[in-house]
């Protein structure tokens, strides 16, 4: 199922691979979205068919389809309740293991399912490592009513800020909203970085329309990190570099305070 991948797709799989080992049989698994979660489902897929029993609460339609297709008994969040482990990728992940998600719309879900988990554990490349979150535009879901007013809303919290519309292409009509399993639609902030993600994220929750944003912050326990060798790495939260306080404090903590 390897064969002729790019490097870091290679990296993505070794991540996937090493993550899978960490599923029991019997477990209750959150399966994440995107390109690496894609990986991982299909080696649980065949941890199913070499006879590990396991039951799969997905993040995203697409996810569903594909745990479906490779043979993973696929429940709904309130029939698991309560999860052993999730395991989902990231865009980006600092020393602290806080995460930004939602490059692929699904944070949402991602969210609540590794908040209903017991672990989380992210899978990634080597190069979703950052010093400080920022640098991958944050995703934020709004609700259809009134997105635009809640877009500026935004952009004044935290003023001279370049709020962009997550657009999917329409092949006879140009661009639209893109549109989440909920409904919603996204907006991605370029920031930079980001000096206090707790204020960022609280001060971005609080504005009417908001419905969640992609800062997932104290809820991962261990990344897994891939590289193109094909080795794979677990950094566990216990070993984890303290967040660090105030230091990185950019123009985005300092627009919240006006
Ligand atoms: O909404 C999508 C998710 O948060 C993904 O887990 C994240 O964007 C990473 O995706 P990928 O593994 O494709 O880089």
């Amino acid at each position: 199922m390897t064969d002729d991948l790019s490097p870091t797709d290679r990296a993505k799989f070794a991540a996937a691979r090493r993550a899978a080992d960490l599923v029991e049989d019997g477990m209750r698994v959150g399966l994440g979205t995107g390109s690496t979660a894609a990986w991982l489902v299909r080696c649980l897929g065949e941890a199913v068919a070499a006879g590990t029993r396991l039951t799969g609460v997905p993040t995203s339609r697409r996810t569903a389809e594909l745990a479906r297709e490779v043979g993973i008994e696929v429940v709904t969040l309130d029939e698991a309740r309560w999860l052993d482990v999730t395991i989902d990728g990231a865009d980006e992940f600092d020393g602290a293991l806080n995460l930004i998600k939602g490059g692929g719309g699904a944070l949402l879900h991602e969210k609540i399912v590794a908040t209903a988990s017991d672990r989380m554990v992210v899978i990634a490349d080597a190069g979703k490592a950052v010093e400080t979150l920022g640098a991958f535009p944050l995703p934020v879901e709004v609700i259809p009513f009134g997105w635009q007013t809640t877009r500026a809303l935004i952009e004044e919290a935290l003023a001279g800020l370049d709020v962009a519309t997550r657009e999917i292409t329409i092949r006879t009509n140009g661009a639209a909203p893109f549109v989440t399993d909920e409904g919603n639609h996204i907006l991605d902030l370029h920031l930079g970085r980001i000096g206090d993600p707790h204020r960022l994220s609280a001060a971005l929750n609080a504005l009417p329309g908001v419905v969640e944003n992609g800062l997932f912050l104290d809820i991962c326990d261990t990344v897994v990190v891939g590289h193109g060798d094909g080795r794979a790495e677990l950094r566990d939260l216990d070993a984890a570099a303290p967040a660090q306080a105030g230091g990185a404090a950019g123009a985005v903590s300092r627009d919240l305070d006006d």
